[in-house]
C-alpha cells in the first residue's frame, strides 16, 4: 500500500518534487528506491530544465518540453517560468500557444488539469465534473472558453482548451495566483471548423456548434454549477464568439465576480497604452480622434473603456462619443449600416457628418476623412495598416498612436518596425505579441506589448485579495491607470507600456490599485485594513 501512495505523490504535479525530495522526505513518504540517489535543490533543477529547454530547436518543441514539466512538477515549472518570464511568455503563451491549439489533437498527451464539459452531455453532469477536476482544492479562479474565437485564428473546438490552461499559467507567473486554486475549463459546444470536423484524429464533439437557447441554457447551468461548487470564485471568460462574449458578461456580471478578458482586459491594457503614449506626446485624451479598426469583441470593449475614461474626465455623453469612429467589415459604421452589434450601435456615425459617406468603405478613405490621432487594430486582418494608410495618418498628426494588436503574429495589422519607418520615428506603437526594439535614425524605440496578459493577472489578484463580490468599472479603471503611469516619458524611444521583464512587479501594482478601488467602493466582503498586506498575503511563490 505504501508504494502505491508513494507513486501517487510522484505522479501528482502539485506534490511532486522529483529529485528535489530530501533524504528525510524520501524516507517519510516511502520514496526510497523510487528516485535516483542524488538530491537536487529547486535552483539546480531549474537550471537543468532551462538548459534542456534551450536545446529544443523549435518554439513548439520548447513549449512541449515545458508543458511536460508543468504536468509532472508544477512548482518547478513556475520557478522556471517566473525566472525567465519575458523569454518564456511567447513560448508558453501567445504566439506559440496558437500553434499548439491548431495541432492539439495530433500532439495530445495529457488533459493538463482541465475540465472538459461536453454540451452533448446533460447539464446536471457539470457540477460533478467541476468537483472532480478540483479534487478537493479550494478553487478561486476559473478560466473558461468555448473556443469559438481563439485569438484571431477562429474556431478551434475542444482544442482551444490550451488557451484556458495558458492564461492560468500567466496568472501564476505574473501575479503569484496559487496554482492549486485555479481550474481551466473548456465548454465543447461543437465546432464550425470544417478542417476539425474532417480530421479523424479530432478529439472534440464532431458536429457544428450548438447555438441559441440550448447554448444559453447550458451557460446558465454552468454558471449556476460554478457558483454552487466554488462560491468565492472569480470567473474569467476567454475567446468566446462575438455573438456571445458581451451578452454573457452582461448577463452574469451582477451575479458573481466575473471578467471577460477580451472585452475588459483588452480595454484596460489599450487604455493604459494610450495613456502612456499621451504622457510621451504631452497630449490630452479629450483632444484625440480615434479609429477602431475591427469593432468586434475586443474592439468594442476597447472603445467602451476609452469612452468611459472620457466620461470620467468630465466629458458629456455626446461629446465623448464624437471622438470615436468604428470601422468593421462594412467600412465606417453608420447608424443605418446593416448588422450592427449592440456594442457598435452607440458609436455609429451619421452619414450627414460627411461629404461623401458612401465612399467610407475602406480604412484609407476613413483615415483621409477623419484624420485620426489614434488607430487601434483588432480586425485579424494582417497588414491592414498599409504604408499608405499610415503615411496618410502621419500627415495630419505629429505623434500618431498606432496599435496593431491582433494576434497571433500572422494576424497583426502592421509590424512595429514598418510603423516606425513609415512615420520617421514619430509613431507611438504597441503590438499584441512581443516586438523587438526598433532602431531608426540612431534612436532605439522600445515597443510596448498591448496584451491583456499584462493586466488580467494583477486585476484578479487584487480582486481576490480584496474579497470583492463584484468586478466593478471603478476597479477596472484603477487597473488601467496604475499601468499607464509607469512609463518613463523622458527617455527617447520609450515604450508606451512597461516592459514584460517587470511583469511581476507591475502586476503587484495593478493588484494593489484594483484592491484599493474595491475597498474604496465598499464591494469587499471582509474588512481590509492594509491593502498591500492583503495582496502580499494572497501571493504564492514556487518553492519546496
Ligand atoms: N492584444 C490583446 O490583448 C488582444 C485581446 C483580445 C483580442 N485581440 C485580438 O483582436 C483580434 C480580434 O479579436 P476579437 O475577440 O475582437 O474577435 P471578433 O471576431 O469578436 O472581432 C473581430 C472583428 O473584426 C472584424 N473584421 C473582420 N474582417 C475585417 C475587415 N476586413 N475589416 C474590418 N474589420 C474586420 C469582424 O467583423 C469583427 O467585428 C484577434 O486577432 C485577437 O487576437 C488582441
Ligand atoms: O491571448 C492573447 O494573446 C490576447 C488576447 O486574449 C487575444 O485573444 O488575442
Ligand atoms: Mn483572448
Amino acid at each position: 500500500m505504501i508504494e502505491m501512495q508513494a507513486q501517487e505523490r510522484l505522479n501528482n504535479p502539485f506534490l511532486n518534487k522529483g529529485t528535489g525530495f530530501t533524504a528525510k522526505e524520501r524516507q517519510q513518504y516511502g520514496l526510497e528506491g523510487l528516485l535516483p540517489p542524488v538530491v537536487r535543490t529547486i535552483e539546480q533543477q531549474a537550471e537543468e530544465v532551462y538548459r534542456s529547454y534551450q536545446n529544443e530547436a523549435t518554439a513548439l518543441g520548447k513549449r512541449e518540453f515545458l508543458m511536460h514539466i508543468f504536468d509532472t512538477n508544477r512548482r518547478l515549472f513556475f520557478y522556471v517560468f517566473s525566472q525567465h518570464v519575458a523569454e518564456l511568455l511567447p513560448i508558453v503563451y501567445d504566439p506559440t500557444i496558437a500553434e499548439s491549439i491548431k495541432k492539439y489533437s495530433h500532439i495530445y498527451q495529457k488533459p493538463q488539469g482541465a475540465v472538459f464539459l461536453s454540451m452533448d452531455e446533460a447539464p446536471d453532469k457539470i457540477q460533478t465534473s467541476l468537483l472532480a477536476g478540483a479534487a478537493g482544492r479550494d478553487i478561486r479562479l476559473i478560466v473558461v472558453t468555448d473556443a469559438e474565437g481563439i485569438l484571431g485564428i477562429g474556431d478551434w473546438g475542444v482544442q482551444g482548451v490550451d488557451i484556458a490552461v495558458g492564461k492560468l499559467m500567466v496568472y501564476t507567473a505574473a501575479a503569484g495566483i496559487d496554482p492549486t486554486q485555479v481550474l481551466p475549463v473548456i465548454i465543447d459546444a461543437g465546432t464550425n471548423n470544417q478542417s476539425l470536423l474532417d480530421d479523424p484524429l479530432y478529439l472534440g464533439n464532431r458536429h457544428p456548434r450548438i447555438t441559441g437557447a440550448a447554448y444559453d441554457g447550458y451557460i446558465d447551468a454552468f454558471v449556476a454549477a460554478v457558483k454552487t461548487a466554488f462560491p468565492q470564485v472569480y470567473l474569467h471568460w476567454e475567446d468566446l464568439g462575438r455573438d456571445h462574449a458581451a451578452q454573457i458578461l452582461q448577463r452574469y456580471q451582477d451575479q458573481l465576480t466575473t471578467f471577460n478578458d477580451d472585452i475588459q482586459g483588452t480595454g484596460i491594457i489599450t487604455l493604459a497604452g494610450v495613456l502612456g503614449a499621451l504622457k510621451i506626446s504631452g497630449q490630452k485624451l479629450a483632444d484625440q480622434r480615434y479609429i477602431q479598426f475591427g469593432a468586434g469583441t475586443a474592439g468594442a470593449g476597447i472603445v467602451k473603456r476609452m469612452y468611459d475614461e472620457m466620461r470620467e474626465q468630465g466629458l458629456d455623453d455626446k461629446t465623448a462619443k464624437a471622438h470615436f469612429y468604428l470601422v468593421d467589415k462594412q467600412g465606417l459604421l453608420f447608424e443605418d449600416t446593416p448588422g450592427l452589434t449592440p456594442e457598435q450601435r452607440p458609436f455609429a456615425r451619421r452619414r450627414s457628418e460627411f461629404d461623401q459617406p458612401d465612399d467610407l468603405v475602406d480604412l484609407l478613405s476613413v483615415v483621409k476623412a477623419v484624420h485620426p490621432t489614434i488607430l487601434v487594430g483588432t480586425s485579424t486582418v494582417a497588414g491592414a495598416f498599409t504604408e499608405q494608410v499610415v503615411r496618410e495618418m502621419a500627415t495630419h498628426t505629429d505623434r500618431p498612436i498606432i496599435f496593431p494588436i491582433s494576434n497571433p503574429t500572422e494576424k497583426m495589422e502592421a509590424k512595429a518596425a514598418d510603423l516606425i519607418r513609415w512615420t520617421n520615428g514619430r509613431a507611438l506603437v504597441a503590438t499584441g505579441i512581443p516586438s523587438e526594439p526598433v532602431t531608426y535614425d540612431g534612436v532605439t524605440y522600445n515597443i510596448g506589448q498591448a496584451n491583456n496578459a499584462l493586466v488580467y493577472p494583477g486585476l484578479a489578484l487584487g480582486t481576490i485579495a480584496s474579497t470583492a463580490s463584484r468586478l466593478s468599472d471603478e476597479m477596472i479603471s484603477a487597473a488601467a491607470h496604475s499601468l499607464g503611469g509607469i512609463v518613463d516619458a523622458a527617455q527617447r524611444g520609450a515604450a508606451v507600456l512597461p516592459p514584460v521583464e517587470k511583469l511581476t512587479e507591475f502586476s503587484q501594482a495593478v493588484a494593489i490599485a484594483t484592491a484599493r478601488a474595491a475597498v474604496k467602493q465598499g464591494v469587499n466582503m471582509k474588512p481590509i485594513s492594509d491593502v498591500p498586506a492583503a495582496v502580499t498575503a494572497m501571493k504564492w511563490t514556487p518553492q519546496y
